[in-house]
């Protein structure tokens, strides 16, 4: 509110002044006077890849605690926390942090559980990319196009052949729920050879990038991407050779970092940054989440047609280079915009 003889500037600069007092602004981001708790729900796996002491080490310094969450107990008897970080599977566990962001409004729950449950299934995973239908001068974002399959597996040939899928097909379990078994990859060149496959599952087309994807990190507004190896190109030749399908068990995370190899420009030059820009923008806006990263790739021979294939919650941030950094920032960011909303002057109805 504005004191007697203060100028809308000055009540502005004031206001500023009593953030920077709580959260003491220095160069860059403001550092919390009072510390600022992040509660976690990870599982140990989870924990060990993010948690890294270089992280919690740097948290330290900018006032961030990280305080393991006890998933067993009522959550409202611990903390108190400012933000909750999760990424635990069951139904239970969702209603349990439903309840808790109905009952505490004050804490940011990152994500919302509904809007991460959307992207763990293969079936609405990439409906937003498609919808945004993504093309302008640095190039055009698009998704494979699929088909899901429910229940009958010897329904797949008649289906794909309605649907006009072009071969070769990757089928992919439609339903990621953290299990080695849903990342588990087939490959086919024809579309009988599918029918041995357990649905539910999606099929898709598979698209040639040069062996190479693009891992788009998204922490917020911050992007980072990163280069790893991927399924090679099917050629035309090994198309009409072969039959049958091959399963891959794990391709994405068995796939080492292609940042340091000796690569084809053509397919190594990472995706515009304007374009990722974009495309980052309106899917944290579509996808309702703040934590993931899109698995995309570039249809080799050409320079700007780009593909998302998946989308994860909450991924391997450890991989991330400089995560911890853009982590923390990230954090205190939030609560930074928090404490901001709570002191910004109430809006005067017009009598
Ligand atoms: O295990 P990590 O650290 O490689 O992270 C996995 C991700 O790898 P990435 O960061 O994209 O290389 C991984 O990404 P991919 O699906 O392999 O592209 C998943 O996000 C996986 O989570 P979930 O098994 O689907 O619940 C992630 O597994 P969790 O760590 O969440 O169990
Ligand atoms: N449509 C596709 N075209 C080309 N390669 C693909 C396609 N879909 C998946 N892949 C390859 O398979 C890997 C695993 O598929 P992905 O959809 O990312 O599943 P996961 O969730 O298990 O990582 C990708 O990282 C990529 O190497
Ligand atoms: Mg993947
Ligand atoms: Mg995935």
């Amino acid at each position: 509110m504005r004191l007697k003889e203060e100028t809308e500037y000055e009540e502005e600069k004031r206001e500023e002044s009593m953030v920077a007092q709580k959260y003491s602004i220095g160069g860059g981001f403001p550092q919390p006077t009072k510390a600022v708790v992040v509660g976690y729900a990870l599982t140990s796996k989870k924990t060990k890849s993010f948690l890294q002491p270089k992280l919690e080490g740097l948290a330290r310094n900018k006032g961030i605690t990280f305080v393991a969450i006890d998933p067993n107990r009522p959550l409202s008897e611990q903390g108190p926390f400012d933000i909750v970080l999760h990424k635990l599977s069951g139904n239970e566990w969702r209603q349990i942090l439903e309840d808790y962001r109905q009952t505490h409004p004050e804490v940011t729950v990152l994500d919302p559980p509904d809007a991460i449950q959307h992207v763990y299934n293969r079936q609405f995973m990439l409906q937003d990319v498609a919808d945004l239908n993504l093309s302008d001068a640095y190039g055009t974002v698009g998704v494979p196009r699929q088909l899901v399959i429910k229940k009958d597996a010897s329904s797949i040939p008649d289906a794909v052949n309605r649907d006009g899928l072009k071969l070769p097909l990757v089928a992919k379990p439609l339903v990621v729920d953290g299990s080695a078994k849903s990342h588990e990859l087939s490959l086919a060149y024809d579309q009988y050879s599918l029918q041995i496959l357990e649905p539910p599952l999606v099929v898709q087309e598979f698209v040639n990038h040069g062996g190479v994807l693009f891992k788009v990190y998204i922490v917020g507004e911050a992007i980072k991407v990163v280069r790893r190896f991927s399924l090679p190109d099917v050629s035309k030749r090994e198309l009409s050779t072969n039959a049958g399908v091959f399963r891959f068990p794990r391709v994405s995370c068995a796939a080492a970092s292609a940042d340091d190899a000796d690569l084809d420009p053509g397919v190594a030059e990472l995706p515009p940054r304007p374009l990722l820009e974009r495309l980052a923008r309106e899917l944290r806006r579509r996808l309702g989440l703040r934590l993931f990263n899109l698995d995309m790739i570039r249809e080799h021979g050409t320079r700007d047609r780009y593909y998302v294939i998946d989308i994860n919650y909450f991924p391997g941030y450890g991989k991330m280079p400089e995560y911890e950094h853009i982590f923390t920032d990230f954090i205190l960011g939030l609560v930074q915009s928090k404490y901001k909303k709570r002191t910004a002057k109430p809006v005067e109805e017009p009598v």
